[in-house]
């Protein structure tokens, strides 16, 4: 993907590209390509336990202006096949758990959806539960008012990812952002109990608890069974802002890879980074053959 193609109908994407043709050197040295730093990543890894953890939209499928159509691959649905039939791989996603799993279609991975907050495994599945009170799915009462609220608003669309809600404004004029901000923000404010954060050209609105991505990651591994053991290494790749909760974990426990997708220079918590989903593909197979080659050549006693 070339380096304006991503987002070029958002003026501030657009700023920040530009503003960053001549940093985005700079950035990359900050946070190396994962795959220029791949020799270096699996000599670390040799020996110890990779556990992956992706991201969906902007990490496994290109973004794209209609949310319904952010269809993955063939070919980058049989990379994470390929990597997830060698490591544990969960996808940790905004959207809710049905609709993720509708796009990614594999059974050889952990689903959580709704930024963390519904997680399937085999075994198990945990709606989060909040000071002893199961959360319930968003009100249906607020995304009602919120699709009656931004009806006027051309090309603003709402989502409904169980345990939160998207406003998408991808496709409003420019002119008319700030209105339909301005309609959520408001909206939102009858409901204590939920707050908004931003992603790429979507508000989102999730219920004011301590979980977020990156609770999700420490209780999945736990769920993998790495609480008590020190080989392992979480790999999470991710895009959008609410990845930066599972970077700032993964910072905390001193080990592992935290890498963003992104072709434009970023404030970030990850030490790595990957230009777009075609690169996430590239390093995902390079994972695979990496240690299938490794196994081969570990001598059978
Ligand atoms: O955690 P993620 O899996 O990255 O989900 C975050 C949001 O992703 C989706 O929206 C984004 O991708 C859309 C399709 O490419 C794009 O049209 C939109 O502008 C992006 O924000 C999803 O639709 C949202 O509900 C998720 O919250």
């Amino acid at each position: 993907m070339g380096l304006l193609t991503e987002s070029a109908n958002n003026n501030h994407e657009v700023r920040e590209l530009e503003d960053g043709l001549d940093s985005y050197g700079t950035w990359l040295e900050k946070h190396p390509s994962a795959l220029d730093s791949f020799e270096g990543m699996v000599a670390v890894a040799d020996g110890k336990k990779l556990v992956l953890f992706l991201d969906y939209d902007g990490t496994l499928s290109p973004i794209v202006n209609d949310p319904n159509r952010a269809f993955m691959s063939d070919a980058m649905r049989s990379a994470v096949r390929e990597a997830a039939s060698l490591f544990p791989t969960a996808i940790v996603s905004g959207r809710s758990i049905d609709k993720v799993n509708d796009f990614v279609k594999l059974e050889n991975v952990v689903y959580a959806g709704s930024h963390g907050m519904d997680i399937s495994t085999p075994s198990a599945s945990l709606k989060h539960q909040d000071e002893g009170h199961q959360i319930q799915s968003v009100d249906e009462q607020i995304i009602e008012v919120l699709e009656k609220k931004i009806k006027p608003i051309k090309g603003a669309m709402v989502e409904d990812n169980r345990f939160c809600v998207s406003v998408h404004y991808r496709r409003v004029n420019q002119e008319d952002v700030d209105t339909l901000k301005e309609m959520v923000h408001s909206t939102v404010k009858a409901y204590p109990n939920f707050r908004i954060s931003g992603g790429k050209m979507v508000m989102e609105i999730r219920p004011s608890i301590n979980w977020n991505k990156g609770r999700a990651l420490e209780y999945l591994l736990d769920t993998f069974g790495f609480n008590s053991s020190s080989d392992f290494l979480p790999l999470y790749i991710g895009d959008d802002k609410t990845d930066e909760d599972a970077f700032e974990v993964i910072q905390g426990l001193g080990r592992g890879f935290p890498i963003i997708v992104s072709s434009v220079t970023r404030d970030t918590k990850a030490s790595y980074s990957l230009h777009d989903p075609d690169e996430v593909m590239e390093f995902l197979l390079r994972l695979a053959k990496w240690k299938k080659e490794a196994e081969s050549t570990v001598p059978k006693i």
